[in-house]
């Protein structure tokens, strides 16, 4: 695809015209916080209840760190397709082109699924990475332990915001040793047969939610992520390499019963600009027990069954993209 080929054109890529659809609605739309400011907890508590997503400012997190891994992500999406290739297929880590998962989605996309591990092993690197493995390894550390730091403050005062005593409730989980987190770099290039087929838009990245706890993206200045709101309509997120935005992940929707709301995204392809993101899924270790907290429930009953964080990623790898993961889960309601 990057080398030249032409876009696969199947049914699964192109948006649904049956849901309400993407009107350029205007920034002020999406939620913005500011980290420095007092205020930021409580609207972080309403960005959650209402979108599931916001814009982060003032977040603290090193420019450098965010343009060295820049620059080593432009570098490898730049190599011939079969040197990417020498780094896959993503097994679920490595390098992946148009296909997502194993379960037959497909998107205008390429990427690089990294496993994080504090005790990351350099060897363990894709091969191609073989000529200066040391420098990418320095700059995805310091990226990734500088932007779990800033979800952990998040995470810190959502909890506060929620009035949980044990303020490190959820972010003890990205800080734990076996925290299974992930970390992905996506390549959307532009896609210039999208001109010939107007009104249409190529799906770059199909619908979905993030099963995690919170995922963290950056992204360089190209358009294309698209939030979904409560009521069906999709919001256009105006792009802003400065900031980062964060989503709730499935499994704090579950822990907060509901109360937050795992947000559908979905990213289409430009046809003149190529977009870049760096994504930080922060997520439990394996064996973590993912429920509703009792001190959040207070007499209402929990929409979800209980299950462990290795349960919940098995069955979600047995899923296609846009499904509603957390459905196995919901307890059917006591009538
Ligand atoms: C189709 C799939 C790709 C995915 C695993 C899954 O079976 C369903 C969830 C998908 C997702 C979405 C968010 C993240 O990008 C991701 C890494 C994750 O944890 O869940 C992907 C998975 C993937 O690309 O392997
Ligand atoms: O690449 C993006 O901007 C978002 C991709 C995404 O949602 C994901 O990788 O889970
Ligand atoms: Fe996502």
């Amino acid at each position: 695809m990057v080398d030249g080929s032409k876009p696969v054109i199947e049914q699964s890529s192109y948006v649904d015209h049956s849901r309400p659809s993407g009107s350029a609605l205007s920034s002020h739309e999406i939620p913005v916080v500011d980290l420095s400011k007092p205020d930021s907890k409580s609207l972080i508590i309403k960005a959650c209840e209402e979108c599931g997503f916001f814009k982060v400012v003032n977040h603290g997190v090193p420019l450098d760190s965010i343009s060295r891994l820049e620059e080593e992500a432009v570098k490898f999406f730049s190599l011939p397709l079969p040197e990417k290739e020498r780094a896959g297929p993503p097994d679920p880590f490595g390098y992946g082109n148009k296909k997502i998962g194993c379960n037959g989605d497909v998107g205008w996309v390429e990427y690089l699924l990294l496993t994080i591990d504090p005790n990351f092993d350099s060897d363990k690197l894709p091969s191609v990475f073989n000529e200066n493995p040391e420098k990418f390894r320095s700059a995805l550390g310091d990226y990734t332990s500088a932007v779990r730091d800033m979800a952990c403050e998040i995470l810190e005062l959502m909890a506060d915001g929620l009035r949980i005593q044990q303020r490190d409730i959820f972010s003890k989980l990205l800080m734990d040793e076996q925290s299974d987190s992930v970390f992905r770099l996506n390549h959307y290039p532009p896609c210039p047969e999208l001109q010939s087929y107007d009104d249409r838009n190529m799906i770059g990245f199909g619908e979905h939610t993030d099963p995690q706890i919170i995922s963290v993206l950056r992204s360089n200045n190209t358009s294309g992520l698209q939030i979904s709101m409560k009521d069906g309509t999709w919001v256009s997120v105006p792009p802003d390499q400065n900031s980062f935005f964060i989503n709730v992940g499935d499994s704090l929707q579950v822990m907060t019963n509901g109360r937050f709301r795992s947000v559908r995204h979905r990213v289409l392809a430009n046809s003149s600009k190529s977009r870049l993101s760096m994504i930080y899924f922060g997520g439990p270790p394996l064996s973590e027990k993912i429920a509703p907290l009792p001190c959040l429930m207070k007499g209402k009953e929990s929409l979800y069954k209980e299950f462990t964080w290795f349960e919940y990623k098995k069955s979600a790898y047995t899923t296609r993209l846009a499904d509603n993961r957390l459905e196995h889960f919901q307890r059917v309601a006591a009538s």
